[in-house]
This record gives structure tokens, C-alpha cells and sequence, in this order.
């Protein structure tokens, strides 16, 4: 389904990506990590188009979606959704009208412009807010709402796309335990129960771990590891951070532990 062929973008002398390659067969659940300056963003903003490829190929069921130009890459860029660590939603504007926002580019400018939304598509606003457990919120401003709830309006406002691969870039970085365990539960729903890829850049091993189906490292630029995430052992880790003997993998954990019942609890209730 992914096959990401030696996929290289330079600034200037320095290589942000540097000549990698993967390959995806299903709609797995893929966290990229590797320290701050590794690439990892650089690359989800290549596979949506955010910025170009100096060199590679990343191919879809077959297709370069790298060569794609006017409306066939906007049209790639609406089946492969993103979603940022700052939510990125409009704060002063209501749910449902965020969530609608993910749809902006299907409409005429007479209908941007006088904001009109037919029935169905608000309807369709309002059921994947209720899937993902924010329904009540959807008239009030997203500015008040929890970071933890304004992510899952982000996470709605990419199915309103209904796209084929999310991307998620640093998806909880902000967000406390107990909110980053519910994004990231439901982002595990959406690649599970509608088998959507999920491509997540995490910064913490312990969520790489719990939730992915295949991790992939980075270092300079490069992929050092790429595998499940049982293999993700802590001397592989230290290799990844480029980290010395006294690297702590606790220092990057922000989850909760699984036996905690009451957040376990207050999670499944936030997912109901
Ligand atoms: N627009 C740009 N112009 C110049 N250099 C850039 C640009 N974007 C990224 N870089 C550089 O490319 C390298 C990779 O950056 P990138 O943001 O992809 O890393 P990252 O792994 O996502 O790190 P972080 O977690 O801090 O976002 C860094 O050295 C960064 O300074």
C-alpha cells in the first residue's frame, strides 16, 4: 500500500530526510521517534505535500503521490489528513463549524464565504463528533474546550475528509497523561475499526510502544531501527536518541500504566 523510496529533502547543504525507505503493507499503526531534529515532521509534511521532496518516491497502492500536481495533489492531500500537536482548529469558531472545516476545499467560495453547509454534511459532522465522545461540545467555541477534547476535534475534522492515511504530527505532546491516553486510544480506534493507516511522529517510547504495530527510528535524517515494537529494547533506544549510558527512558514517558483502574475507567467513559 506504502512504499517510500529513498526519499531525500535537503536545506540548503544539511539533509532534514536523508535517503530513506519503508514500505507499508497494510493499514497499520506507524510511530516514527527519534529526537527533536531527527526529520520526522519533514517527512509527514512531504507524504501530504506541505513541502517538497528534493529526491525519492512515495507510492500509494502504485502511485507517486511526490509527482502529483494542482488538484491531483490537493485531491492526495484531502486522502491523507493531518493532524499537529497545536490542533491548529479556529478558536473563536464552534465544533461542528471546525469540524465542517474539513471539508473546505469540496465547496464553491459562495458557499465558503456565506457558510453554508448542507443538512448532510452537518449531520455527518455531528455523528463522527458523537463516535469520538465530544457531541456536547459541538456548539460551543473551540477555544473552550479541554486540549485533550480541541485534539479530538482536530481527529474529527480529518474523517470529515474521510481519508485513507492520517498523519499525525507530535498528536499529545501538549497534553497532559490522562488526555493523551484518550487521543491516542481513539486515533488507535480509527486505524482499527475503519483501517485507516495512522502515521504518528511520537516523542515518548512508551506510547510507541503500546500503540503502534511498527516503529520507525530516526536519526540525522536517516532510519536507524525499523521494527515491532517489542524489538524496541532500551540499548535500540539509546542507538535512536543517540543517548549515552545514562539515558532514561523514563524521562520520556508521559502515559499512564494500564493497571491504573480509575483512569482506565475515566478513559473508556471519555470513549463512550
Ligand atoms: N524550513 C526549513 N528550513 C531549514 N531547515 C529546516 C526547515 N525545516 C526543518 N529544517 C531542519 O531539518 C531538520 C529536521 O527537522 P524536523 O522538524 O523534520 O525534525 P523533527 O524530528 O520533526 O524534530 P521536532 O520533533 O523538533 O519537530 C532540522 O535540522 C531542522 O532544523
Amino acid at each position: 500500500m506504502l512504499q517510500v523510496k529513498s526519499v531525500t529533502r535537503m536545506f540548503g547543504a544539511k539533509a532534514a530526510v536523508d535517503d530513506i525507505s519503508f514500505s507499508v503493507d497494510g493499514p497499520a499503526f506507524v510511530g516514527i521517534i527519534g529526537r527533536s531534529g531527527a526529520g520526522k515532521s519533514t517527512f509527514l509534511r512531504m507524504m501530504n505535500r506541505l513541502t517538497d521532496a528534493s529526491a525519492g518516491q512515495i507510492l500509494v497502492n502504485g502511485r507517486d503521490v511526490l509527482a502529483l500536481r494542482g488538484a491531483a495533489a490537493r485531491e492526495w492531500q484531502s486522502q491523507c489528513a493531518m493532524i499537529f500537536q497545536q490542533f491548529n482548529l479556529v478558536p473563536r469558531m464552534d465544533v461542528v463549524s471546525n469540524v465542517l472545516c474539513g471539508i473546505l476545499n469540496r465547496r464553491s467560495t459562495l458557499q465558503t464565504m456565506f457558510s453554508l453547509w448542507s443538512r448532510a454534511d452537518i449531520l455527518r459532522a455531528l455523528d463522527i463528533l458523537d463516535r469520538l465522545g465530544i457531541a456536547e461540545q459541538a456548539p460551543k467555541r473551540a477555544e473552550a474546550l479541554s486540549g485533550g477534547q480541541q485534539q479530538r476535534v482536530a481527529i474529527a475534522r480529518a474523517l470529515m475528509q474521510d481519508p485513507r492515511i492520517i498523519l499525525a504530527d507530535e498528536p499529545i505532546a501538549s497534553l497532559d497523561p490522562m488526555n493523551a491516553q484518550v487521543v491516542m486510544d481513539t486515533l488507535k480506534r480509527i486505524n482499527v475499526e475503519d483501517g485507516r493507516m495512522v502515521i504518528a511522529n511520537l516523542h515518548t517510547l512508551d506510547t510507541a510502544r503500546r500503540y503502534c504495530d511498527r516503529v520507525i527510528g530516526m536519526r540525522d535524517g536517516r532510519i536507524v531501527f525499523d521494527g515491532r515494537p517489542e524489538q524496541l529494547s532500551t540499548g535500540v533506544a539509546r542507538d535512536i536518541y543517540g543517548a549515552g549510558a545514562d539515558f532514561n527512558e523514563a524521562a520520556t514517558s508521559t502515559a499512564i500504566p494500564a493497571d491504573r483502574a480509575p483512569d482506565r475507567a475515566w478513559a473508556d467513559a471519555m470513549l463512550a
